[in-house]
């Protein structure tokens, strides 16, 4: 997949290709150790390693091209990208708005390193920039970020998009061919790290949102005029797109951390799609699942998995 061709203009188009990176060679040990990488438990390598074949062969025989990053590490970066274990949640460090790739920035310490080197990883798709090109990169996790059509992204500012970035990322935004920015804030008090733990696009009509989003309305940005407040459900029923709201049942902390593959097609993980499922349904979406636990005890799931490189318009 060569950069010209890097385009997504929806979380609901049919996914042709997506970058992912393979897990790192360290084992996580103990609950210190996976406190000191953000994550909920601990997990060997090799089940890792299992749960991201399962993954990768799935997103396959659903007509979906991947790319490991891994494959495009110079020599010398493998190394240190090697001790990274986060760098799997490749989700996070950059995204494909519009037909531009914009990197983000680690607010989580541990993961700076491994967000530069996924960068490094993603410039051997791209051509050169010149010096008079502005670089597009933003203090945003991607995590935080979704495309909702053509015209629209949304963005949540809180634990680890600060909302002192927003004003820049805006300015990419409109750069990149986006007419509206719409912003939420997911009180930091509830401990959810980003904005795909909460919600996600279901298909072009349909989005899931934890029950609690209802209370945090979003503000929303268009180029030159004044911001506004809309309400969060009627923001989407303003837009032709109904709201279903969930509230995360027993195991699965991960319901709204799936992919869109297309046609009417989700991917979420095994624990996930149980309660999914009849959500889906409501909006006529199929879910297809795959057994990722090992990784989600990383404390993400296939949304952060994944990142779209390229979506087709349906
Ligand atoms: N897009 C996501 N929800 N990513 C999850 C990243 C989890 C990772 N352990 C972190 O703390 O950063």
């Amino acid at each position: 997949m060569a950069f010209s061709e890097f385009e997504c203009w929806s979380e609901s188009g049919q996914l042709e290709c997506v970058a992912v990176f393979r897990p790192a060679a360290l084992d996580v040990t103990s609950a210190e150790e996976a406190a000191a990488v953000g994550f909920m438990r601990p997990v060997t390598r090799s089940e890792a390693e299992d749960a991201f074949g399962r993954l990768r062969d799935t997103l396959t025989r659903l007509g979906c091209q991947t790319i490991d990053l891994w494959e495009l590490l110079p020599e010398r970066e493998r190394a240190v990208s090697d001790t990274t274990v986060n760098r799997v949640f490749v989700r996070d460090t950059a995204a494909v708005l519009g037909r531009q790739l914009v990197t983000g920035t680690a607010a989580f310490p541990v993961r700076l390193a491994e967000f530069d080197v996924a960068h490094r990883a993603l410039s051997q798709l791209q051509p050169e920039l010149s010096s008079d090109e502005v670089p597009t990169s933003a203090r945003i996790e991607f995590g935080d970020v979704f495309v909702l059509d053509a015209e629209r992204l949304l963005v949540n500012v809180g634990l680890r998009s600060d909302a002192r970035a927003l004003q820049p990322f805006l300015e990419l935004a409109w750069r990149s061919g986006f007419r509206e920015a719409a912003v939420v804030r997911i009180p930091e008090s509830l401990g959810i790290i980003h904005l795909d733990l909460a919600f996600n696009v279901l298909g072009p009509r349909a989005v899931v949102a934890r029950a609690f989003l209802r209370h945090t309305p979003i503000q929303v940005f268009a180029q030159g005029v004044a911001p506004h407040w809309e309400p969060f459900d009627g923001y989407f029923a303003q837009r032709g797109c109904r709201v279903i709201p969930f509230e995360p049942k027993g195991e699965s902390g991960f319901m709204s951390n799936f992919i869109y593959v297309g046609p009417n097609l989700i991917l979420a993980s095994e624990s996930a799609s149980v309660g999914l499922r009849p959500l889906a349904k409501e909006a006529g979406i199929e879910v297809a699942s795959v057994d990722i636990e090992a990784l989600e005890r990383g404390n993400g799931s296939v949304r952060c998995l994944t990142m779209p490189l390229r979506r087709r318009a349906v």
